[in-house]
């Protein structure tokens, strides 16, 4: 199985002992972004994964590059061209202190100046067999987000899985207007196959006005002939937090139980449950087995530092199997 990947690698800045920017001078560099997380994941699980991107030419492309080797993601369809990276500041959070990320100099990336045009998607495309696109593209300017859309539409035409995560950010939308972006997310669905994203998505971003979830989902799925929508929902009771999730298919709802979350590190959590749900969908697992395993590997990516998930499906198993309370292995 090939999964081919497309969007932006980021350079990620955390701050080190859990401070805020202000406390301390001490960062750890990572290479993260939506695609390198569910590959490294998705390549930690045993297939075959690439990531179609743009690096800078220059030291800070090469490092991002062997990040990215280094967790198991072949390197065969990165371009180096262009100056600068894309980067954000993550300080940690702390029981009250929520985490928090902060991004600077997204749109002069290397990624985000590429010409939509000089992305060779026939080629990228060869022995692939699921391509995933990344909906924060939409976002960012006309070259990224015409490029995902192209991406998408070569993809479906020559037959392969087309994957989509809405990662709808408030943050990178506020001069898109509500109707800009609708457009947009409404352009790229009719190519998509598997879908992620949130009962939120479809109600806030593309308007649909359905109360009943089945009915929602129904709806969606029908207009734009998605054959799965999954996706996460965290929630909160007697002081502790839960993490469950959902995937639809043709008509029906399937769940997960609850499972109590504790975060070190929640960025990169939705990749791990997209990843999750891709290794089951291959697999061809019982929809419940692929969501337990799913929400298994974004719990674990959660007490985990950093966006990329590095769990096996042995590391995953062992959770599911021990119901969580393993905390030694020896
Ligand atoms: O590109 C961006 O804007 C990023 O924030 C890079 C992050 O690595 C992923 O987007 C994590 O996404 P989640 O799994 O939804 O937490």
């Amino acid at each position: 199985m090939n999964i081919l990947a497309f969007g932006e690698v980021m350079l990620r800045l955390t701050v080190e002992d859990k401070m805020m920017l202000e406390q301390n001078d001490h960062l750890t560099m990572s290479t993260v972004g939506t695609g390198v997380n569910l590959l490294s994941s998705l390549a930690h699980f045993g297939y075959d994964t690439s990531l179609l991107t743009v690096l800078p030419d220059n030291p800070i492309g090469k490092k991002a590059a062997a990040d990215i080797r280094k967790l198991g993601i072949a390197d065969k369809n990165i371009i180096y061209r262009g100056k600068s990276l894309g980067s954000f500041f993550v300080e940690l959070g702390q029981g009250a202190r929520p985490q928090r990320v902060t991004y600077q100099d997204r749109l002069s990336s290397a990624f985000c100046q590429m010409n939509a045009d000089d992305y060779d998607f026939e080629r990228a495309l060869v022995g692939v067999d699921i391509v995933h696109i990344c909906g924060i593209a939409l976002s960012l300017n006309r070259q990224t987000r015409t490029a995902a859309l192209k991406l998408a539409q070569v993809a479906h035409e020559r037959h392969k899985t087309v994957c989509f995560d809405f990662n709808y950010r408030m943050s990178l939308n506020e001069d898109n207007n509500h109707e800009t972006m609708k457009k947009r997310y409404q352009k790229i669905l009719p190519f998509v196959d598997i879908a992620f994203g949130s009962q939120r998505d479809l109600t806030d971003l593309l308007d649909y006005q359905v109360e009943d979830e089945t009915k929602l989902y129904q709806q969606f799925c029908h207009d734009y002939q998605i054959n799965f929508f999954a996706g996460s929902q965290r929630s909160f009771q007697d002081g502790k937090k839960y993490f469950a999730g959902f995937l639809f298919h043709h008509d029906k709802i399937y769940r997960s139980a609850a499972k109590e979350l504790t975060i070190l590190d929640r960025i990169g959590s939705g990749d791990a449950f997209a990843s999750g749900v891709l290794a089951g969908l291959i697999e061809k697992w019982d929809f419940e087995d692929i969501l337990e395993f799913a929400i298994a590997n974004s719990i674990l990516a959660q007490a985990a530092m950093n966006d990329a998930p590095i769990f096996s499906k042995a590391d995953v198993f062992n959770y599911v199997d021990s119901e969580g309370r393993n905390d030694l292995i020896r």
